[in-house]
C-alpha cells in the first residue's frame, strides 16, 4: 500500500488486521476525511512479509515463559516499508509511534503534538509486544491509552489516529470544531439538551431556550467551568483562568455550596 498525494496527514499503520481499521476509515468523520483525501491511511501488514509455509508472524520469546512476540524480520520489514512511503519529498522521514502501555499516557496536549508532526507511522502490536532491540532501532516514541491491558494495539492505534485527525482542518465541520472548544482549552464539556423540552418532567435550563447567545455562552462556560472544579480538579491546577472564567466559576461553586 502507498500514501501519496497531498493529505494534510499522512498515517500509515503497521499491524496484522488491517480490516479492523475499517472502524476508523469507513465510518464518520475520519470516513468522510479519508473519502475526500484530507486524510491519507496506508496499511503495511508483517504477514504480507512472511516467506515460510506457514506465513509465520510471532515468535517465541527467550527465556521461556508464556506467550509470544511478534516475529523481528517481518515486523521490521513492514516498518520499513511504511517509513519510506511516509517519507516526505525533501526526506523528512514520519514519526513511527509505538502503542503500549509502557508509552506516554495520550492526553490532549500530546494529540496536538502528534498532528502537528503530518506523517506518522502507528505500530500496533499483537501478542506480548515486540523485541526490545526493534524499539530501540525502529520506533521514535511510545504512547499508551491508559493503565490496562488489552488484547492488541489496533484498538489504541485507532483512538490516537481518530484524536489525531479531529485535530486537522476540515476533518470537522465549522459547528463542530468550535463544539470542541470546551475540552481544547482543557475543561470539560458542557450539559448538553435537545428535544423534548420535557423528559419525565425534568426540564431544559431557561437560557438555553431564552435566544441570549452571550447569555448562553456565559452558562454553557460557567457550566464547563464547574463541572471541572467539581470532576477534574486537577485539569485547573495548570490552566489559567481569564477574569470572567474566574468570576464565572465563583458563582458555581457559590451556588454549588449553597
Ligand atoms: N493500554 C495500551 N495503550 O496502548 N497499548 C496498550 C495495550 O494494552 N497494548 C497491549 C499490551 C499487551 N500486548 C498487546 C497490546
Amino acid at each position: 500500500d502507498t500514501v501519496k498525494g497531498d493529505a494534510a496527514l499522512k498515517l500509515g499503520v503497521v499491524s496484522l488486521f488491517p480490516e479492523m481499521f475499517d472502524a476508523l476509515t469507513q465510518h464518520g468523520v475520519s470516513g468522510r476525511a479519508v473519502r475526500e483525501g484530507i486524510i491519507d491511511i496506508g496499511f503495511w501488514n508483517p504477514r504480507d512479509y512472511a516467506t515460510d509455509r506457514h506465513r509465520t508472524v510471532d515468535d517465541r520469546p527467550y527465556g521461556g515463559g508464556p506467550g509470544m512476540l511478534m516475529k523481528v524480520d517481518t515486523l521490521r520489514a513492514a516498518i520499513r516499508d511504511a517509513r519510506q512511503s511516509l517519507m516526505s519529498e525533501d526526506g523528512v522521514p514520519p514519526k513511527v509511534i509505538y502503542l503500549s502501555p509502557q508509552g506516554r499516557v495520550l492526553d490532549h496536549t500530546g494529540v496536538r503534538e502528534l498532528a502537528d508532526h503530518g506523517r506518522l507511522v502507528v505500530v500496533a502490536g499483537r501478542y506480548e509486544g515486540i523485541d526490545e532491540r526493534v524499539i530501540d532501532a525502529d520506533i521514535d516514541e511510545q504512547w499508551s491509552i491508559g493503565d490496562y491491558v488489552l488484547s492488541g494495539g489496533e484498538l489504541p492505534a485507532m483512538v490516537l489516529m481518530d484524536a489525531v485527525a479531529r485535530m486537522v482542518p476540515g476533518v470537522l465541520g465549522h459547528a463542530q470544531s468550535a463544539e470542541e472548544d470546551s475540552f481544547a482549552d482543557g475543561l470539560l464539556d458542557c450539559p448538553h439538551y435537545t428535544r423534548p423540552e420535557s423528559i419525565d418532567g425534568h426540564g431544559v435550563p431557561p437560557v438555553l431556550l431564552s435566544g441570549n447567545h452571550q447569555e448562553i455562552r456565559k452558562w454553557r462556560l460557567k457550566q464547563s467551568l464547574g463541572r471541572t472544579w467539581c470532576y477534574r480538579p486537577d485539569l485547573l491546577e495548570d490552566r489559567m483562568l481569564t477574569k470572567e472564567e474566574q468570576t464565572l466559576l465563583d458563582d458555581f461553586i457559590r451556588e454549588y455550596v449553597a
